[in-house]
């Protein structure tokens, strides 16, 4: 099987420091796979490279084959490589269901202007709104986006990369800053999701992390150690002794 997206041999370092240093991994069509690792261990940088945010110093990215490393990120989307959006993304004045439109229109390439009323566009508001209930905030899109609870915005920022119609779904930390039941929620979510695309999930919540992997790649100072299944990643003594201690062995 071809991989969605294979990740070779990447390096980048920031000065003296190797923030990735030889991170390989292969990520297949329709599973959801983990990296774990500690602070500092590389993973947002890696995801970044992925991305396109970050020039690797050396290695390859391919997707579906093709090698994208020197691909600028905003060509990236277009060949179905999305990456969750950051909160500062979001437009606050605007509706949760415009952030929406606004996603669509941009993958579409359409333009607006200030003029150009969004609300009454139901090309782009339908699917807005579908892609809305996929992540749980249907009865939301008539709210002020600065109404939402952290959690609801870290689901309106999955809605925005589910917008983009991509195959493959880069997600950093997107249970960052929720309390148990967001993450609960979050989880639910994802779990929902999984399948229908090729989901990276770099994620500290291990409950988490263990309830939806299919596999696991584990970074450790920008290297990859080891890939696995969840049980052959809780159970290997080197990652034991890395990171995870005894709290979920
Ligand atoms: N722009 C930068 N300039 C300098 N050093 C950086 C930069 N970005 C990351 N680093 C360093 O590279 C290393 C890897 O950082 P990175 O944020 O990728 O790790 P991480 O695994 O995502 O960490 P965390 O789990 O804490 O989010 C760290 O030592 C970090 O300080």
């Amino acid at each position: 099987m071809t991989a969605q997206l294979s990740i070779r041999h990447l390096e980048k370092s920031f000065g003296a420091v190797k923030a990735t240093n030889d991170a390989s991994l292969e990520l297949l069509a329709g599973e959801l796979h983990a990296i774990i690792g500690p602070n500092g261990a590389g993973k947002s940088t890696l995801i970044s490279q992925i991305a396109g945010e970050i020039r690797p110093d050396k290695g390859q990215i391919l997707f579906a084959g093709q090698d994208i490393t020197t691909l600028p990120a905003h060509e990236r989307p277009r060949l179905g490589l999305a990456r969750s959006f950051q909160v500062s993304q979001l437009y606050p004045e605007f509706s949760v269901l415009e952030n929406v439109a606004v996603a669509i229109a941009a993958r579409e390439r359409r333009t607006y202007g200030m003029w150009t009323p969004l609300s009454g566009d139901a090309s782009l508001l339908e699917p807005a709104h579908s892609y809305l209930q996929q992540v749980g905030l249907g009865r939301r899109g008539d709210d002020l986006v600065s109404e939402l609870s952290h959690g609801e915005r870290r689901q309106l920022e999955l809605a925005l990369a589910l917008a983009q119609e991509a195959s493959v779904l880069l997600l950093d930390e997107p249970m960052a800053g929720m309390g148990a039941e967001e993450s609960a929620r979050m989880t639910e979510l994802l779990m929902s999701l999984k399948g229908r695309y090729a989901i990276l999930l770099v994620e500290h919540d291990m409950d988490a992390v263990f309830a939806l992997a299919d596999r696991i790649t584990v970074l450790v100072y920008g290297q990859t150690i080891l890939t696995g299944t969840v049980d052959e990643v809780r159970n290997d003594p080197q990652v034991r002794a890395a990171y995870l201690g005894e709290e979920h062995a």
